[in-house]
């Protein structure tokens, strides 16, 4: 079995509520999704940075299982993209040697099924400004989270990626739609920017779920 990576790497998880551990990144690669802030580009071959080395695309599965298992002080494997859940086979078909951690836009729920393994699931919740189609990819993201919700053995929170101007109820009342199945929000401000109603909608949320403004770190210390 092959999937497409785009690039794999140490560096600290920069976003959402593990903020600051020592993760394995595996990029996929290609997304289902056009956000119009992605901060995403892709490489053609496999760029490997944890080992100095190019692969061509696709990889195997066991040139990625061993470089999992070889992996050394880390608190998880971090599965992103591109949208992750465009390989859930592939992903399923590897052993879980190190805990991994699914960085999705939850619009995928079939694909969502095959992953219920996942420890930790950082999902985001798109606003409309952001994506096409909006009414669609919600009712997606509403499956996905009933899919991968929070339990006793799997930590999912919601990262909501807000622009300078967003629908501050239609945000809301999304949220609040999905907050049974996430043990919080994270509202991440698109990159250089920090909208006007951040903090109102931070306060707002609080009323029914615990809700965290945190950027994105990583960028900020020039770290990949
Ligand atoms: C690159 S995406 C990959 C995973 C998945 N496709 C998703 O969107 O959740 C990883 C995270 O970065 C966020 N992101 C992408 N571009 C961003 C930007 N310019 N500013 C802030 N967050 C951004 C996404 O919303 C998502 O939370
Ligand atoms: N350091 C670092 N943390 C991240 N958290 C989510 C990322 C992503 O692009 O999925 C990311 C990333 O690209 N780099
Ligand atoms: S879903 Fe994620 S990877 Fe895809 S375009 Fe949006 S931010 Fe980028
Ligand atoms: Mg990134």
């Amino acid at each position: 079995m092959k999937a497409k990576i785009s690039e794999i790497f140490y560096s600290i998880q920069g976003e959402g509520i593990f903020c600051g551990v020592r993760q394995l990144f595996i990029r996929f690669y290609g997304c289902n999704l056009n956000c119009y802030y992605c901060d995403t580009t892709y490489n053609e071959d496999c760029v490997n940075y944890a080992y100095n080395e190019v692969r061509k695309n696709p990889v195997e599965l066991d040139y990625v299982q061993r470089i999992i298992d070889e992996s050394e002080r880390i608190h998880s494997v971090s599965f992103t993209g591109g949208e992750p859940l465009l390989y859930a086979d592939f992903i399923a078909s590897l052993k879980k040697t190190k805990k991994f951690y699914l960085e999705s836009n939850m619009t995928l729920p079939e694909k969502a099924k095959k992953v219920r393994f996942f420890d930790v699931v950082a999902g985001d919740l798109k606003v409309r400004e952001a994506v096409e189609n909006y009414d669609e990819v919600f009712e997606r993201t509403v499956k996905c989270y009933k899919i991968l919700r929070d339990t006793r053995k799997r930590v999912t929170f919601c990262k909501i990626v807000l622009p300078p101007k967003f629908n501050f109820e239609e945000v809301l009342n999304s949220a609040m739609e999905i907050k049974d199945y996430v043990r919080c929000f994270v509202l991440q401000p698109v990159f250089g920017t920090f909208g006007e109603n951040i903090l109102k909608l931070q306060e707002a949320i609080l009323e029914f779920s615990d809700a965290r403004i945190i950027p994105q770190v990583h960028k900020y210390l020039g770290v990949r």
